[in-house]
């Protein structure tokens, strides 16, 4: 069994707490989805327009180490061009992810997860966290989707599937290829970071696929479309419809929207990379809000260590003035206690804080 799904099964969630409400029945925000009166009620404020944005860095540019040391220590988050995936694929998963969303409630449950898994139909796992619940609905692979796509189309699942699996072959070529290039702005050898490298043995990377859709909302201003919160991964590439919605929240600034870029994928550092390299570059902290009028999707891919290798902070980057901050956790132990503690998740692995 995978990191994730052992996670899951340790830390089983409630029914309803997985299935969503039926957005396109709903023509009034509910008091269930309002998030006027709590302290995560988004802000809507506009950010004053000249300020800067999320760092786009081109791929072929010679200087894209430099560039992504850079945007990792600010942002914790960057966008990407000229990366290679062909932009057919990209379509294609747009496409597959919104063929998904747009079958009717009542077919979408029959692939509903199951209290103790990760795969499937559902609600933001995070959703145990909050008092309010989320406007909006996802759907989470690890391998072929082939169990679930075959409940939700009994003979026109082929092409999901393929989509699917094609896209994940593809984005662990890119993930790693960005992945080496973060490791040589900290300065990291291949010998460095050889625990978790591919096919280190019988060891592999472990990845997940998660199809994100925000529906059309009645009542934006007073909804949340993804509640606040940092990845548990060591990096996250997400692909965005055209749609603005994503934000990313800087220290002494304030949540700054990250603007779709035709073609571009957006990466954030998580959490497990912020172990890594001992809280030189900070995992982002992030949200998605919804609108009125356009249905926004998001497809992340989280990438994690094989199962049961330990993350710690490399060596390399400890030293007199760099106290070492945190405690070997492989994923599995760390997904475990973020599933119980959240966002407290990562300062209770520091040895400073008790
Ligand atoms: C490998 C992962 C990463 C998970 C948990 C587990 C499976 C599903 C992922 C998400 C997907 C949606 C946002 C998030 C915040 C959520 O609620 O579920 C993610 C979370 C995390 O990054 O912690
Ligand atoms: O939809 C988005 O832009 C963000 C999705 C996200 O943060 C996630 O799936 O973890
Ligand atoms: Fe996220």
């Amino acid at each position: 069994m995978n990191s994730v799904s052992a996670s899951f099964k340790t830390n089983p969630i409630n029914i309803d707490q997985i299935i969503p409400v039926d957005f396109k029945t709903v023509l009034k925000l509910p008091d269930t989805h309002a998030w006027t009166s709590t302290a995560a009620f988004p802000d809507h404020s506009p950010l004053i327009s000249t300020h800067e944005g999320v760092p786009v860095v081109d791929l072929a540019n010679p200087e894209a180490v430099t560039l992504i040391r850079r945007a990792c220590e600010k942002w914790g988050m960057f966008q990407v061009t000229n990366h290679g995936v062909p932009s057919k694929l990209l379509n294609q998963i747009e496409l597959q992810t919104k063929r998904l969303f747009a079958l009717p409630t009542n077919q979408k449950v029959l692939a509903v997860r199951s209290p103790e898994d990760c795969v499937g139909y559902g609600l933001p796992r995070i959703s145990t966290f909050f008092s309010k619940l989320m406007w909006s609905e996802g759907f989470t692979i690890f391998g072929s989707p082939i169990h679930h796509a075959r409940q939700l189309w009994p003979n026109h699942h082929v092409d999901f599937c393929n989509v699917m699996v094609q896209y994940q072959k593809e984005l662990m070529g890119l993930t790693e290829r960005i992945l080496g290039l973060i490791f040589m702005s900290l300065g990291l050898t291949q010998e460095d970071v050889k625990c978790f490298q591919p096919k280190n043995g019988s060891k592999h990377p472990q990845a997940l696929l998660q199809l994100n859709s925000y529906p059309v909302c009645p009542d934006p201003t007073r909804a949340m479309g993804l509640a606040p919160h940092t990845d548990s991964s060591l990096l996250t590439v997400l692909y965005q419809n055209n749609i603005t919605g994503l934000q990313v929240f800087r220290e002494n600034v304030g949540w700054v929207p990250v603007h779709p870029i035709t073609g571009a994928f957006v990466v954030n550092v998580g959490d497990l990379m912020h172990i890594m390299c001992n809280g030189r570059f900070k995992s982002a902290l992030h949200r998605a809000l919804v609108n009125k009028t356009h249905h926004r999707v998001s497809i992340a891919y989280f990438y994690g260590p094989p199962k049961d290798v330990k993350i710690s902070p490399s060596l390399k980057l400890i030293d007199h003035d760099h106290p070492i901050l945190y405690r070997p956790v492989t994923w599995k132990e760390y997904l475990d206690s973020k599933a119980i503690h959240f966002n407290k998740a990562l300062d209770l692995i520091r040895y400073d804080v008790l």
